[in-house]
C-alpha cells in the first residue's frame, strides 16, 4: 500500500488555504467526468476556515452533495452542531440547494434511530454500501479520535454498519459517526490536523505499533495528511 502524502505548513491559515484550494480542484476535476461530487465533512475548529474559503470559489454547487462524517447529539440550531457550523461557513453563503444538503437527522432522545435513518439516506444516495465518497475530510482530536470514533468506545469495532450512534463516556453523551469501513471507502481520504496539541496523537497514530482502541485514527487509510509544522516537530 502507498504511504500517505504529508503536506506540512508553517501556519494554520496556509494549511487551510491550500486544503481549501485542493478540495476545489478535486471537485472541478471530478465533475469533468462525473455528474455529481459527494463529500463527507469533518466538524471541529480547523476545517471551519476551509469551508469559508471554499464558499468563495466559483464551482457548480448544484452538483455537490454534502454529508457529515460525524455529528453531535444536539439540535441543528445548537452552537455545537457540526451542521450549523458548515451551514454558516459554507452552505448559506453559496445558497446550496437544499436537496443536496444531507445533515444527520439528529434525534436527541433516540440517537440510534437517527443513525439508522442516516445510514438509509446514505444508501439511497449511493444505491449501495459502503458509500463511494469522492472525498472524506477528517480532523483528529488530541486524544487521537477521528470523526466521532473516540478511544475505548464501541463504534471502533463496528465493521458491518455505515453510520452509528456512539456512546462516549468521557463526554457523557452520544456522538454520531461513520464507521471506519465507511470512511475508508472514500476515493480520497484527507486528514486536516493543526496545532502542537495534536503532536503526540499524530506520533501515536502513525507509529508502527497498532492500538486502535486507544488511537482510533489508526483505523483510517488516508491518502493525504495536511499538517502544521508543529504537529511534526521533534
Ligand atoms: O469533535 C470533533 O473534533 C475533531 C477534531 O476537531 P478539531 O477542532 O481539533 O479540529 C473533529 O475531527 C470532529 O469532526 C469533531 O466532531
Amino acid at each position: 500500500m502507498k504511504s500517505p502524502e504529508r503536506l506540512a505548513f508553517e501556519s494554520v491559515e496556509q494549511l487551510q488555504r491550500q486544503a481549501a484550494s485542493d478540495v476545489a480542484d478535486l471537485i472541478r476535476s471530478t465533475l469533468r467526468h462525473r455528474d455529481s461530487f459527494s463529500i463527507s465533512l469533518s466538524g471541529g475548529s480547523t476545517p471551519k476556515r476551509m469551508y469559508e474559503l471554499l464558499a468563495q470559489e466559483s464551482l457548480p454547487w448544484d452538483q455537490v452533495h454534502w454529508f457529515w462524517g460525524d455529528e453531535r447529539n444536539v439540535p441543528h440550531d445548537h452552537d455545537d452542531s457540526n451542521y450549523k457550523m458548515v451551514k454558516t461557513a459554507w452552505l448559506d453563503p453559496i445558497d446550496a440547494p437544499e436537496s443536496n444538503v444531507h445533515p444527520v437527522p439528529v434525534k436527541v432522545s433516540d440517537p440510534q434511530a437517527a443513525a439508522k435513518a442516516y445510514q438509509y439516506e446514505i444508501l439511497e444516495h449511493f444505491g449501495d454500501l459502503p458509500p463511494r465518497w469522492d472525498l472524506v475530510l477528517l480532523g483528529m482530536g488530541d486524544d487521537a479520535h477521528t470523526a466521532s470514533l473516540f478511544p475505548q468506545t464501541d463504534a471502533i469495532g463496528v465493521d458491518d454498519q455505515t453510520f452509528v450512534a456512539n456512546w462516549v463516556p468521557k463526554l457523557d453523551a452520544y456522538r454520531y459517526t461513520l464507521t471506519y469501513p465507511a470512511i475508508n471507502s472514500g476515493a480520497s481520504v484527507w486528514f486536516v490536523v493543526a496545532g502542537a496539541g495534536k503532536k503526540q496523537a499524530f506520533a501515536q497514530v502513525t507509529n508502527l505499533e497498532i492500538d486502535v482502541r486507544n488511537y482510533p485514527a489508526q483505523l483510517v487509510r488516508p491518502d493525504r495528511w495536511y499538517l502544521t509544522n508543529d504537529v511534526l516537530a521533534d
